[in-house]
This record gives C-alpha cells, structure tokens and sequence, in this order.
C-alpha cells in the first residue's frame, strides 16, 4: 500500500530525512513509527500526503507515485492524514466538521456520519456542538472520525494521543485498534510503548534515519527501544 524506497527531505538547506527506506503492506493493520522530538515523523508523513517534495528518493502510495500527482489526488486513492493539530473548524458543528471530510465521498456522508456516531457516541451527543467548545478527547475523536468520513484504505494517525490525560489517551487507543480491523493505520507516536503493543511492524526513526524496524513484538525486544524509551 506504501513503498518509500531512499528517501531524502530538505527544507532549504536543512536535511530532515536520510535515505529512509519503509513499506506498508495490505495485510497491515498497523504500522507504528516512533521516535523523539524532532526526529523527522510529521515531515515522513507529510512527504507521504504529497505535501512536501522528496529532494531524493521514491514514494508510491496505493499504486501512485506521488511526485507525479497533486495531493488531493491521494486523498482520492484512499490515504488520508490526521495532523497532529487536527484542524478542525472550531467555530462550525460536529456534524458540519464530519461533512467537511466527506468532500470525496459526498453520495455516502449519511451513512458514514451514522458510523461515526456509532464508534464515538459523544459525537452524536454533541452533533450541534461547535467544535471548539468540545473537549481535547473529543475533539481526536472528531478529527479521526472527520478522516474516516473519506472511505480512507489507509489512515494516518499524528500523535493522536498527543496532550491527551492518560485514560483519553488509552481511549484513543482502543479507538485505534478497532477502526484497524477495517482500515490500515500508519501511527506515528511519542508513546513507544503502547503504539509498538498495537503495531504489526514498525520503525524507530531517529535524526532522520531509520534506526530499527521490525515487527511490534521484535521493536519492544530490541535494546534501541528498550534502552531508549522504555522505563523500568
Ligand atoms: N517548515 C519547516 N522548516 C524548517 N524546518 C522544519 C520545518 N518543519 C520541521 N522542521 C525541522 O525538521 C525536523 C523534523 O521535524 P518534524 O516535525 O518532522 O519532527 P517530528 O519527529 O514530527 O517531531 P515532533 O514529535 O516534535 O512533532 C526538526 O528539526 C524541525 O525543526
């Protein structure tokens, strides 16, 4: 679903990305990318969505390269990013939020409203709401649920449990876990650990590179995690 095959990312002069090399596969449910602060996981990310030109290196994205499409056309093919600020339009409702995430998919906004309202009940509550006035939990649920409203094949999820208290956090990532049944998830995440539990695979990016990779269950064994990340 994704091959990033050498992948080099500038901004100006800045190298961000080193020869980052990563695959995404159909029978992923998903995949977690970890790291630090600064480590370059939102630029790896945005350079996915098409968002940002790779300086070197290939991206193809459910069959597209995407050097050679504008970024709107991958939402089109199925791969649709949650940022980390999650943009919601915080002065519009709950519901007029979701429609703006069903631009592609307008025909079926009804019944993938009606989805949504089912895995996040308090969106149904609050489907008047504005945005703004939801809370932190409420509103990644809001922006998860906005991007579900695209028919997504893959959804990438920026540190979703990002300024979240503990149990919303672990909320969200229940929430994770069970829209992967259906979606394939790309995870880019600050908690290694839980992200890691979930993830079929995945990579330690770190000052750009790929450190590690390798099944959920390798990453939490290996000493690069375990000495890094992991407390106790
Ligand atoms: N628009 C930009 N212009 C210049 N440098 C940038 C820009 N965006 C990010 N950077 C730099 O690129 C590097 C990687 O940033 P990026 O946001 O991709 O890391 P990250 O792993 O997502 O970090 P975080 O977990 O803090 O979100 C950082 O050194 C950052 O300062």
């Amino acid at each position: 679903m994704i091959d990033v095959d050498g992948l080099d990312v500038h901004y100006g002069d800045l190298q961000v990305l080193w020869d980052v090399s990563l695959e995404v596969r159909e029978d992923d449910s998903v995949v977690s990318i970890v790291g630090p602060n600064g480590a370059g996981k939102t630029t790896l990310l945005k350079t996915l969505s098409g968002v940002l030109t790779p300086s070197d290196g290939r991206v193809e994205v459910l069959g597209q390269d995407v050097a050679d499409v504008p970024a709107s056309d991958i939402v089109e093919r199925g791969f649709v990013q949650v940022s980390e600020e999650r943009n919601l339009f915080g002065d519009l409702s709950v519901e007029a939020n979701l429609r703006m995430g069903s631009f592609t998919k307008r025909e079926t906004f009804a019944e993938n409203r009606d989805m949504v309202f089912e895995m996040f009940p308090v969106l149904e509550d609050r489907r008047n709401k504005k945005a703004r006035t939801l809370s932190g939990g409420e509103q990644q649920m809001l922006a998860i649920g906005r991007g579900l409203m695209a028919e997504p094949k893959v959804l990438a999820l920026d540190e979703p449990s990002n300024a979240l208290a503990p149990q919303l956090a672990e909320q969200v990532f229940e929430t994770i876990e069970d829209i992967s049944d259906d979606v394939t998830v790309v995870l880019v995440e600050q908690h290694v650990d839980r992200a890691l539990t979930l993830a079929d695979r995945g990579y330690l990016l770190e000052n750009g590179r790929i450190e590690t990779e390798g099944s959920g269950t390798e990453l939490l064994e290996s000493d690069a995690i375990k000495e890094g990340y992991l407390r106790g």
